[in-house]
């Protein structure tokens, strides 16, 4: 039985599940006052365990901000509070009330003249205290942290001036920012900006994960993301999200129930899956022997590699342990047709992936695997060949499933028709993956998976370290490896593709804290896929 943080933990949800979540609760009996004292009391505990040393860096005042006088304070004992209209600003104030009393500094930013009638008894009452409120971006004093209770998952339209440019200033100050719930001007969904939005430093999402923290359009908003558990049943998130086709946060906990571990103590090779990788030219020979370093980390049983001819000895000396297949070439330097030794063919392998580095001339040979019966993925070349043959209709007569690992680009020539992707990014790949029947994993700094049923799985963290020349391959290469081995498992295929990008992206993560974001080459990173596991 998983416990309760590990459940909370994997769910995401829309603004209008969180919205019915709550109604339960307090339908049930749990008043909204003590809701908010609950909640805001916890942000308050958070925020006082901030070290001082966070507050202290050094940061440059830009000229251009008039109403910053001095410096920040050592310690961190000057808090400003936005407030906005609702009950993300009610619990900034609370927040600012404990504050109060605990002896920091704090004034308000008090904007609106109409309050929701909890947020305005709270404010009434820090008025009484004595703690300052200004309406006014020009009055406002120095901070050591700023405290965001603009809008939280209420807000729907675009804003407008003048808060719309008093976030703007505030956005200019040299100072720490965190958001409660999210950075006020984000649409809690679709992560996108709604005519401007608070660039917080971090986040407090409260109660469970909302969708706009794994969009990437928010990312650069969100700063650090923190979950404040508030203690929702379980069973009012199941009840709410019963018929809804999920969205997962893809845990650690998740991932690794999903690998081939532990292995049973008697088995063999061909038991072990047997992957067939087609990849590699003349002309992008790297790729296919990053291709293969991924799927070594998998501990695949047996490997293939399809590469045309002249590829075949640096295959060999870069993977000796791979059976290496040389195949006839185009004068361009692709593979012409598959070759396969004696006795085999496609239905040999328990997994095929096939695309990094073919170049377009490969065309008949990413036919032929679609025309097979095999599990398949298709990466980089694959794809663009497939969206030349029109991916719906030829996805949809395929009799085995079929994986894609499209980014942006590639995945926006495969489905032109599904909105924009970078618009909504969880929307878009939950469509394609519909209209096409197929698994679709959408690279990105959130990379997001969806299957044909609308369930959805998102990487929760990850590092622009990534985005180098040949990452991609080293994914295409992993996930084929445990796709073939599940072969003989009863783990759903969405799952494992889940995993591999999770494993993918933890050993970049590894990587760069140990090498920085800039030293984590393709190569490098085949080489700490397996210390995720050994860590
Ligand atoms: N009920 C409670 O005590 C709890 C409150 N929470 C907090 O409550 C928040 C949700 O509260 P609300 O539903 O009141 O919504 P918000 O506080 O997010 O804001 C909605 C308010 O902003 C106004 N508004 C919306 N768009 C606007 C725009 N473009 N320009 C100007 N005004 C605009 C709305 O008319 C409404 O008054 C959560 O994000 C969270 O911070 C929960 O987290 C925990 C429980
Ligand atoms: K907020």
């Amino acid at each position: 039985m998983q416990n309760r943080q590990e459940k909370i933990s994997q769910v995401v949800v829309t603004a209008v599940q969180m919205r019915d979540i709550e109604d339960r609760i307090f339908a049930a009996g749990m008043p909204v006052v003590a809701l908010m004292e609950k909640v805001a009391g916890l942000i308050a505990r958070r925020i006082q365990e901030i070290p001082p040393t966070l507050l202290q860096k050094a940061y440059s005042v830009p000229s251009n901000t008039p109403f910053l006088r001095g410096s920040p304070q050592a310690g961190g004992s000057r808090v400003g509070i936005l407030v906005g209209p609702g009950h993300n600003g009610g619990d900034a104030l609370v927040v600012a009330r404990e504050l109060h009393f605990r002896g920091y500094e704090v004034w308000i930013y008090s904007p609106f003249s109409k309050l929701k009638e909890l947020t305005s008894q709270h404010l009434q009452y820090a008025q009484s205290l004595g703690i300052p409120i200004y309406q006014t971006i020009e009055q406002l004093p120095d901070s050591d942290l700023l405290i965001d209770g603009l809008f939280g998952f209420g807000l729907e339209r675009n804003l407008t001036d003048p808060i719309a440019s008093a976030i703007n200033q505030l956005n200019q100050l040299p100072v720490p920012i965190y958001s409660i719930d999210l950075p006020s001007g984000l649409h809690t969904d679709t992560g996108e900006v709604l005519g401007t939005a608070i660039r917080a430093t971090h986040t407090f999402c409260l109660g469970l994960w909302k969708l706009a923290f794994f969009q990437d359009q928010a990312l650069e908003y969100v700063g650090k993301a923190e979950l404040i558990d508030f203690d929702i049943p379980l069973a009012d998130v199941k009840a709410v999200l019963k018929d809804a086709p999920r969205i997962k946060r893809i845990t650690p906990a998740t991932a690794l129930a999903n690998l081939p571990l532990p292995r049973p103590p008697v088995t063999h090779k061909y038991k072990e899956g047997h992957l067939l990788l087609i990849c590699g030219s003349r002309r992008y020979a790297g790729g296919a022997i990053l291709t293969g370093l991924g799927a070594r980390a998998s501990g695949v049983g047996m490997l293939s590699i399809a590469v045309p001819e002249s590829l075949k000895s640096l295959l060999v000396s870069h993977l000796p342990e791979a059976l290496i297949v040389g195949c006839p070439e185009t004068e361009t330097g692709a593979i012409a047709h598959l070759q396969l030794p004696e006795k085999t063919d496609l239905s040999s392998f328990d997994a095929i992936a096939c695309g990094p580095g073919l170049t377009r001339d490969a065309t008949p040979i990413v036919q032929e695997v679609i025309n097979s019966d095999r599990p398949l993925i298709l990466d980089a070349d694959g794809l663009n060949i497939l969206a030349q043959m029109g991916a719906i209709a030829t996805l949809k007569k395929r009799l085995a499933v079929t994986v894609l690992t499209p980014h942006t680009g590639e995945f926006q020539r495969l489905f032109p028709d599904v909105p924009d992707a970078k618009h909504d990014r969880v929307q878009a790949v939950r469509e394609a993956a519909a209209q096409s029947e197929a698994i679709i994993l959408l690279k990105g700094a959130r990379t997001a998976i969806a299957n044909p049923q609308g369930a959805v799985w998102i990487v929760p963290e990850s590092t622009p370290a990534l985005a180098r020349g040949g990452s991609g391959d080293v994914l295409t290469g992993l996930l084929g490896g445990l796709l073939a081995q599940a072969a003989t498992k009863e783990i759903p295929i969405e799952d494992i593709v889940a995993t591999a990008a999770w494993w993918h992206s933890q050993a970049g993560i590894i990587a760069a804290q140990e090498r920085t974001e800039l030293g984590v080459d393709a190569f490098t990173l085949t080489q700490y896929l397996i210390k995720v596991l050994s860590n």
